[in-house]
């Protein structure tokens, strides 16, 4: 059958302003949503194309991402991360003072089409991450505070260059994530996980609309072993580029990880000592030959015997 450049397909921003339940924005929603649903069955939620209207602010204003904790904030190519990869970062998204200001910072006259998808898609992604854990919680017959903290929602928003034709080139290097847990989803296919020693799987047929829950370090040192931080990397091929927005959970100062007690036992003694989130994080963070860790530095850091292997 022709492919009909015609109809216009449905693309619903989901302004945070409307998501008030009886408020006129959010009956004018629901409206847009029913039509949708009942004309095309589908409709789309699109944060990627402003991602690319992103990358085209000049660098000067790029470089005003900055950040109080090394190596984040707006990170160009660079051969340490990869020529292919540029990143920019809100460390608050789900609080929507700070993605407006992180737009004024990228567009003088700010951004507000940017600013509520980006602090909508960030307070969805959190909800979702809360739901995981209530699941892991659930899960392992834990009382549902056995994992809950206060923490922001720090959201990265990348880009990934196409290589050159023909190449398979690393977008970014393989690692298991030191933030307690991320969500990550992407337009296209490239991030990779390591399922056993050695051997990698891609993520392919991922919707732009689902995401990937990840694993991190801190998941580990919390569950007395029992999650395991997957070992994860970008690898690009093809002509296209790549965007990916990733939702990481950064615990707020003075967070202690700690396995619940239920979690210890003699079959399964305590690994790993209880320790500050932020401590750990900025030891992992700091020095940028140690960002290429698979799971080692956690140990180093936190496990109670030298013996404990991955
Ligand atoms: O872009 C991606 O899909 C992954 C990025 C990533 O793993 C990270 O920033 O920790
Ligand atoms: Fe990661």
């Amino acid at each position: 059958m022709a492919v009909d450049a015609e109809i216009e397909f449905p693309t619903i921003e989901f302004r945070s302003s409307d998501l008030k339940r009886g408020t006129e924005g959010w009956n004018r929603l629901c409206k847009r949503v029913r039509e949708a649903c009942e004309t095309f069955g589908c409709f789309d939620v699109d944060a990627f194309e402003l991602l690319k209207e992103l990358v085209e602010v000049p660098v000067e204003r790029k470089q005003k991402n900055t950040s109080p904790l090394p190596c984040h904030g707006w990170v160009g190519p660079s051969e340490q991360v990869s020529v292919l990869y540029e990143g920019f970062e809100d460390a608050d998204a789900s609080n929507y003072d700070s993605v407006k200001s992180f737009a004024q910072l990228m567009w003088p006259n700010g951004h507000p089409r940017f600013s509520d998808t980006i602090h909508t898609l960030a307070t969805q992604m959190e909800e979702l991450n809360k739901l995981i854990w209530l699941m892991l919680t659930d899960s392992y017959g834990l009382r549902e505070d056995s994992l809950k903290m206060n923490y922001k929602t720090l959201v990265r928003m990348m880009k990934y260059l196409a290589p050159p034709p023909g190449e398979y080139e690393r977008g970014f290097f393989p690692h298991t994530d030191k933030p307690v847990s991320t969500l990550i989803c992407e337009d296209k296919s490239g991030l990779e996980i390591e399922v056993n020693d050695g051997q990698w799987i891609k993520l392919t047929n991922l919707s732009p609309s689902s995401f990937v829950f990840i694993v991190g370090d801190p998941l580990k040192a919390w569950s007395n072993r029992r999650l395991k931080p997957v070992n994860h990397r970008v690898m690009m091929s093809g002509d296209k580029n790549r965007y990916s927005i990733a939702a990481f959970v950064i615990p707020n100062e003075g967070t202690i990880i700690k396995a619940p007690k239920e979690l210890i036992d003699d079959q399964h003694p305590q690994l790993f000592k209880e320790f500050d989130f932020m401590d750990f994080f900025l030891y992992a963070i700091s020095d940028p030959a140690k960002h290429i860790d698979s799971g080692e530095l956690l140990h180093a850091y936190a496990s109670v015997s030298p013996l404990v292997s991955n």
